[in-house]
């Protein structure tokens, strides 16, 4: 069994994204050692965060952690909420036009007097190492070359590795964001899955999720899918990253909880995804994966065998 399958008795398999998103930031690092010669300096990423929400800082010292860890440099940009729109714009211009930046990532949410899309289409799509861009959504779509948003690769990775090929199964996918549900579907598609997006006006979502041999849930509403939703014996990836209260923890104390009811959902599923340590910490390894790639791209050089294949 991998490492990133773990038995539980009498339950489902956990896929653990934490160890498996050490092997993702190893492949990451190993990518970053064959090309820092070839390109005489280290792959770089740029982050940049507008405000102070204290979940985005979390993110955002994690990634600068793991950048670093791999051997990229990391540059962060920090602003107070009070940036305007054009100045914002004007920071990602500088970051294009500066040859030593291979990837930009500009945490999301934005405060809401920026236009979130305008900045996002202000990335090269050669830099756009999130794949939040028109131009990295299109490449997608057509099956292109190009940067995969991260969260859905993971999602991918995680599947394959506890299930081999992927051909011919079903997957629901509920939740039709940019970020995570659409390309999730088109990334399990290129797998030659079956895949069915589920949102919010989807009629009989536990019985369409009765169907799921592969169940992806990206709402962002704390363990919504119950037990009896799950096909016995399926695959379940967690996506959600929510933090309710927990008064049985102490006064004001809260925890994170994923989209899913994991106690329940664990009887019936083979394999399932924690929350937190499943899907988020591989969000980040892509991260790292993504910027190797895009150093290489935009060199002219193939990717890195340790990155290619993943
Ligand atoms: N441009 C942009 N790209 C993103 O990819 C992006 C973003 N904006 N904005 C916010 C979301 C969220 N996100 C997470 C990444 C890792 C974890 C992660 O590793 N979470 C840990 C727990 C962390 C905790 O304790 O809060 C886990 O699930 O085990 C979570 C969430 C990336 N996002």
């Amino acid at each position: 069994m991998s490492d990133a399958i773990k038995s539980v008795d009498g339950a489902a398999s956990l896929l653990d994204g934490k160890a498996a998103a050490a092997l993702i930031d190893s492949r990451a690092q190993a990518g970053v050692e064959a090309l820092s010669g070839p390109l005489g300096r280290a792959p770089c990423l740029a982050v940049v965060l507008v405000g102070e929400d204290p979940a985005s800082h979390v993110y955002v010292r994690n990634k600068v952690k793991r950048t670093e860890a791999s051997g990229m440099r990391s540059i962060e940009i920090k602003k107070p909420a009070d940036l305007s729109e054009d100045a914002l714009v004007a920071i990602v211009e500088d970051l294009n036009a500066d040859p030593g930046v291979d990837g930009i990532l500009v945490q999301m949410p934005l405060p809401d007097h920026i236009d979130s899309r305008r900045v996002i289409e202000t990335i090269d799509p050669d830099k756009d190492v999130d794949g939040l861009t028109a131009a990295s959504a299109g490449r997608l779509v057509q099956g292109a070359p190009g940067l995969r948003p991260c969260t859905p690769s993971g999602c991918v990775w995680l599947a394959r590795e506890a299930l081999g090929d992927l051909s011919g199964l079903h997957v629901v996918v509920i939740g039709r964001s940019i970020l995570v549900g659409k390309p999730a579907g088109l990334l399990f598609l290129e797998q030659n899955c079956t895949v069915t997006l589920a949102h919010s006006r989807t009629k009989d979502l536990p019985g369409l999720c009765a169907s799921a041999d592969i169940l992806v849930a990206a709402v962002g509403r704390p363990e919504m899918v119950k037990g009896e939703w799950i096909k016995p014996g399926a695959t379940v990836l967690d996506v959600g990253i929510n933090r309710i209260d927990a008064p049985e923890r102490g006064e004001g104390k809260t925890r994170l909880v994923g989209d899913v009811n994991f106690e329940q959902a664990a009887q019936k599923a083979a394999f399932i995804t924690p929350v937190p340590g499943g899907v988020g910490p591989m969000t980040i390894g892509f991260l790292l994966v993504n910027t190797v790639r895009a150093a290489a791209a935009r060199a002219g050089l193939d990717y890195p065998a340790a990155v290619a294949d993943l």
